[in-house]
């Protein structure tokens, strides 16, 4: 399905902040490690969150779901026997799952997205799990990948955090089932370093308990730990609420986005940082951004690592801003759903924006008086471009068509029933 984005000058309103992904996927796995009955309250629904529910389930813990809430008995550390699991377009949940599963005989992750999660690397993982004795079979680091796992032991652990930090979350989960200590040692620059914070955070909630400093090079990870079921409960997702909050600031707008924690470990909440810093006129208070404003943006800097998932929404903002805009320290937004580098800024350029690519910068000419519009834009399976193609459509002279916009459901369903809410003119139209 395809969505119609047409100029819309005014945003109007008050939404709901989704329930966080991030924190979903997290908690979901740690019930499900645990031996016992955990509860999550407000966890999130979207295809990235019902694949981990999905996985869990089929490695044999029990979900019952309601409104408000799912309890989850968990496997501990003896997952079900599986042949086959299938993550959809999920890269943290299949980095997680490539870890716990090294505690199963014999488990293929299917390759059901061969142009977005199935160009994705995952060799720095494979080199870990095989430090660990798990036998990997894999095409060039990518899926399908079949993990032999059984029963390893733990020991010295080295990981490269130069592509992604979930191959670090993901040892994190599984090192303390293990039977021995493990010592995990982190190579390179570790990217989006903060949401690593979000993993101990989780692990601490399940009373795990990991030793490490601050500058995240070393873990010492005891073994034969067990998780506790216990209660979560989610917060709201910066990373989807920023493209509402991007597009408010760039139209003349009252929007309001509530159960948005001010003190929450997500980077991303950072777009309310960047927001004020390109003088948009907004408060956050008691978990309640407020954003009104006239449209009118200045350029910033920013360090883009530190909020990975709201970049493409922040560089979204600055296509309207006065002045050069520069996001750098993002090389590892080339190995997401798409290339967010090279792909995201060919479909800006097709709707009118001044941007330019380095290998790990995004650089924008602002155009306060707005972009063209008129063309098809090409999503890339990406969930992000969709949403940050939809904050440049509505500052656009002709309208956007935005392809297969519905892969907009990979983490966040309602996107566009919010934004019409919002007052945005948005329409899906058949293909
Ligand atoms: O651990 C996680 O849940 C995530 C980590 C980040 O990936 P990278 O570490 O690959 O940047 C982020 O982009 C992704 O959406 C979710
Ligand atoms: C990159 C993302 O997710 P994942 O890596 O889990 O596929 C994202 O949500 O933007």
């Amino acid at each position: 399905m395809d969505i119609l984005v047409r100029p819309t000058p005014e945003l109007k309103g008050e939404i709901q902040a989704l329930s966080s992904k991030n924190y979903t996927t997290r908690y979901l796995l740690a019930a499900a490690l645990a031996e016992g009955t955990s509860t999550i309250f407000y966890p999130a629904h979207s295809e990235d969150s019902d694949a981990m529910r999905r996985c869990i389930s089929d490695l044999g813990a029990t979900l019952d779901e309601d409104e408000e809430k799912i309890v989850i008995t968990g496997f501990g550390a003896h997952p079900r026997d599986v042949k086959e699991l299938n993550v959809g377009n999920a890269g943290a949940v299949l980095r997680f799952l490539m870890a716990v599963t090294a505690l199963s005989p014999d488990v293929t992750f299917v390759n059901t997205y061969p142009d977005s999660l199935g160009k994705r690397p995952h060799d720095d993982l494979i080199d870990a799990l095989q430090q660990l004795g798990v036998h990997v079979e894999h095409e060039q680091g990518r899926l399908p990948i079949r993990i032999q796992g059984g029963s390893p032991k733990g020991g010295h652990i080295q990981v490269s955090g130069e592509v992604s930090s979930q191959y670090l979350s993901a040892l994190l989960f599984l090192t303390p089932l293990l039977q021995e200590d493990s010592h995990i040692e982190v190579l390179g620059d570790l990217k989006s370093k903060v949401v690593v914070g979000q993993t101990l955070e989780v692990l601490k909630q399940a009373g795990i308990h990991i030793e490490f400093q601050d500058d995240y090079v070393h873990f010492h990870v005891q073994g034969r730990q067990a998780y506790q079921p216990t209660t979560y409960t989610v917060q709201g997702d910066y990373p989807g609420s920023a493209a509402i909050l991007a597009a408010a600031a760039v139209t003349r707008s009252d929007v309001t986005v509530h159960r948005l924690e001010e003190q929450s470990k997500q980077g991303e909440r950072a777009i309310v940082d960047v927001l004020r810093m390109m003088e948009v006129p907004l408060t956050h208070d008691k978990g309640i951004v407020r954003i009104q404003s006239q449209g009118k943006l200045k350029a910033i800097e920013f360090d883009g690592d530190a909020a990975t998932d709201a970049v493409l929404a922040m560089v979204a903002a600055a296509v309207f801003a006065e002045g050069t805009s520069r996001f750098y320290n993002v090389e590892n937004l080339r190995y997401k759903e798409c290339d967010r580098i090279t792909d995201y800024l060919n479909e800006l350029k097709k709707a009118g924006a001044h941007v330019e690519e380095r290998q790990a910068e995004i650089i924008v000419h602002g155009r306060p008086e707005g972009v063209e519009g008129g063309v098809e834009i090409n999503a890339h399976y990406d969930h992000r471009v969709i949403m940050a193609l939809t904050i440049v459509g509505l500052g656009a002279k002709q309208p956007l068509r935005i392809r297969d916009a519905h892969h907009v459901a990979k983490s966040y369903p309602q996107f566009f029933e919010h934004m019409t809410a919002l007052g945005a003119l948005v329409e899906w139209v058949q293909e």
